[in-house]
């Protein structure tokens, strides 16, 4: 395994979230969304102009993908919206498959057919949350279940296998994806990591899957939440490689840039003990780094 320099890390020049999530890489427009959850506040990031607007929102925020012919879909804890950033406004979509007062969205992906792959949380941090998949014109329909903490959606360089992790559980399930219809089928437990022992110092956690990105090679980063690191896994969810971070809560990674090598990754600073934000000023921040392999492009949504 190869350990990465983190040296280059940076962090954009925007205050930090509470719990920074779903960063996207507009492949249209050349900018940087996230969200922050509890802060219920849509972000977007301009490097070339060096600008950062913000959008407060009236529920919990989870995550967005592009939309063919332009705005976001944007997944919130009160349903699928389509999210107009020129005039701030939003449109209902789907409501929630779920009881919004005991669950929420979390992470989301659009495939190459314009479906929208999307998981919950569970508030209770119970297994009761799910996957689902919005299919255009045909509305979100479950398709998987069994879950607490949805996270790490991404599919395989050719689209025909998809990754989905339980944080809570510390493993990432693969499917194989139908090309035509999208039906997942073949799902196995492709990645099992340790669960921290409790009388393990938190610095000596490996950390569990959170968010997750592919590149083009076939690598699957995958940002480990209270590990202070993110992977790269192979076909085989065997580790290639581990780059340390200056945080203790990365939340996911994404790849962006004009060509797609420059990594970004949102972190979380809510509930972190006061030693530890002291000591990672960083925390919640928007971190950066250059990556010698590109990353897949983001998919558009269409509905
Ligand atoms: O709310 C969230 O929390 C989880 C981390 S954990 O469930 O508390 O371990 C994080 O992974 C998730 O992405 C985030 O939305």
């Amino acid at each position: 395994m190869t350990v990465l320099d983190p040296a280059g890390i940076t962090a954009l020049p925007v205050p930090p979230a509470l719990l920074g999530e779903s960063p996207l890489w507009h492949p249209d427009e050349q900018v940087l969304y996230w969200v922050d959850i509890p802060g219920r506040v849509l972000h977007r990031f301009d490097p070339a102009r060096g600008e950062h607007r913000a959008w407060p929102q009236p529920s919990d925020p989870a995550c967005c993908v592009p939309l063919l012919g332009g705005g976001l879909l944007l997944a919130m804890r009160d349903g699928l919206w389509r999210f107009d950033p020129q005039r701030g406004e939003r449109h209902l979509v789907a409501k929630p498959p779920y009881d919004p007062d005991r669950q929420r969205f979390n992470d989301g992906k659009a495939d190459a057919l314009g479906r929208f792959w999307i998981g919950t949380l569970d508030d209770a941090r119970e297994p009761n949350a799910a996957l689902y998949c919005h299919t255009p014109g045909r509305g979100l329909k479950r398709v998987a279940e069994g879950i607490t903490v949805s996270n790490g959606l991404a599919f395989g360089v050719d689209g025909r296998t998809l990754l989905w992790a339980d944080t809570k559980a510390h493993a990432i399930t693969a499917f194989d994806v139908d090309a035509s219809d999208g039906s997942l089928s073949r799902r196995r437990t492709w990645r099992q990591f340790a669960a921290r022992d409790a009388a393990q110092p938190l610095t000596a956690y490996g950390g569990r899957p959170d968010g997750a990105a592919m590149d083009s090679e076939g690598g699957y980063w995958v940002a480990m939440f209270e590990g202070q690191r993110l992977l790269r896994l192979d076909a085989e969810g065997r580790t290639l490689a581990e780059l340390p971070l200056p945080v203790r809560c990365p939340t996911m990674p994404c790849f962006g840039g004009a060509d797609l090598r420059t990594l970004y990754i949102t972190t979380a600073r809510e509930k972190r003990p006061a030693d530890e934000l002291a000591a990672q000023p960083l925390a919640g921040c928007v971190l950066q780094i250059r990556v010698a392999v590109p990353g897949l492009p983001a998919n558009l949504a269409r509905l």
